[in-house]
């Protein structure tokens, strides 16, 4: 049965599928797949609504794109996009470091960052958005203070969520902050301090209307309720449902009333093929997950939703490259890999030949 209406569940609405996405998969692609029987399949991807990452500042102004295409197609869809760009961004690794940085004024710039989003939403008003906020910046500050980068660029993660979820909190949009995964904060050791860390920050925004709750798996592989693999022995919180389902109502009890989305873009093979639950590269013999859609069958969860646009890579396998990362070079990550949010043609194969059954209907139909 179809989901109950809830108008502050903006992705109950029609989902816009953004065209850059649709572009990288139609000219990019299907022209160069190797086995071109996934042509069929591969065009119905490209009409999925899956993220757009805003990971530079000058990619702010595609929203005029956006808001001008979806009016086009009747000014009823939800544009989602993705709010990434923190100075000293991915702190504990180095396959998506950004252009800002603490050292070369990153914090200034992140304000004029978040006004120049804040202006564009405005003005696309009453066009609707849904916002993820900073994947991976909170999750590393519970786990990774121990890193150099991660301490030095806390104070600046803290204080510029913050001023971004005050000044985003719009009628015309609803937030999700990223909580990493179950994997990475579901851990005994990890869950509470996590659930603390959310709630001070949403507190100290003032309770924004329009932030949502948490948006988790991000880029991740975590299946919504498989059974545990192995590879997540000692963690109860071995799937996403488990991992929500805990930490949903710690963050309630802090006064964080959240509901969840969940990244399936890339978790349709369970168990997956990582070596370690902890590798985060370009992990073999993945396939795209369970379509977007609003009927999750649970209350707290809003969405399954496609996050990580499926293709684009997390990080170079070049060793000689300024941003590798070791985690890349990993025997479980494909090579070889171009540089972190460029197309990787090879994975976006290994994603379609590998889609989860029912992920859409058989090509053909
Ligand atoms: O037995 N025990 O009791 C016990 C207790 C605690 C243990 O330690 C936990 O082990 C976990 C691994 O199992 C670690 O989780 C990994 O942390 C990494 C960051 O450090 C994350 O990497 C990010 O991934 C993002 C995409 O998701 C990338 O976009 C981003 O670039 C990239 O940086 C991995 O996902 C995530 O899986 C935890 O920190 C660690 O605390 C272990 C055992
Ligand atoms: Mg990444």
């Amino acid at each position: 049965a179809p989901a109950a209406e809830d108008k502050e569940n903006f992705l109950q609405g029609k989902v816009y599928a953004n065209g850059y996405y649709s572009s990288e998969v139609m000219s990019l692609a299907i022209p160069s797949l190797a086995n071109q029987a996934l042509a069929p399949q591969a065009s119905k991807v490209a009409k999925e609504p899956s993220f757009f990452w805003m990971d530079k500042m000058d990619k702010v102004p595609m929203i005029k794109e956006f808001v001008a295409d979806a009016k086009k197609k009747g000014g009823d869809q939800v544009i989602p996009l993705v709010v990434y760009d923190l100075p000293d961004r991915d702190c504990s690794a180095l396959a998506s470091n950004g252009e800002l940085s603490n050292a070369n004024g990153g914090a200034a710039k992140y304000r004029e960052y978040i006004a120049a989003i804040k202006k564009e939403l405005q003005a696309a008003a009453p066009i609707r958005f849904v916002l993820v906020i900073e994947p991976d910046s909170l999750a590393n500050l519970v786990t990774n203070m121990d890193k150099q980068k991660c301490a030095g660029a806390a104070a600046n993660y803290r204080s510029l969520t913050v001023m971004a979820l005050k000044e985003l909190n719009l009628p015309n949009v609803r937030m999700y902050l990223d909580a990493g995964h179950g994997g990475w904060l579901g851990w005994d050791a990890n869950l509470g301090k996590a659930a603390k860390l959310f709630a001070d920050i949403y507190k100290q925004a003032g309770s924004p209307k329009s932030v949502r709750g948490l948006a988790t798996n991000v880029a991740n592989y975590n299946s919504w309720d498989a059974s545990c693999a192995s590879y997540t022995k000692g963690n109860e919180q071995c799937n996403e449902k488990r991992y929500i389902e805990k930490l949903g109502p710690e963050l309630a009890k802090k006064g964080f009333p959240a509901h969840f989305i969940m990244d399936t873009s890339r978790n349709g093979v369970q168990p997956t093929k990582q070596i370690e639950w902890g590798n985060w590269c370009n992990v073999i013999g993945t396939g795209f997950g369970k379509r977007p859609t609003a009927n999750t069958g649970n209350e707290m969860l809003d969405a399954f939703v496609w996050i990580k646009p499926g293709g684009e890579c997390d990080g170079t396998s070049n060793t000689s490259a300024a941003r590798y990362d070791g985690k890349c070079g990993s025997p479980d990550a494909l090579k070889p890999a171009p540089e972190a949010g460029s197309w990787f043609q090879a994975y976006f194969e290994q994603l379609l030949t590998n889609a989860e059954a029912g992920a859409w209907p058989a090509s053909g139909s």
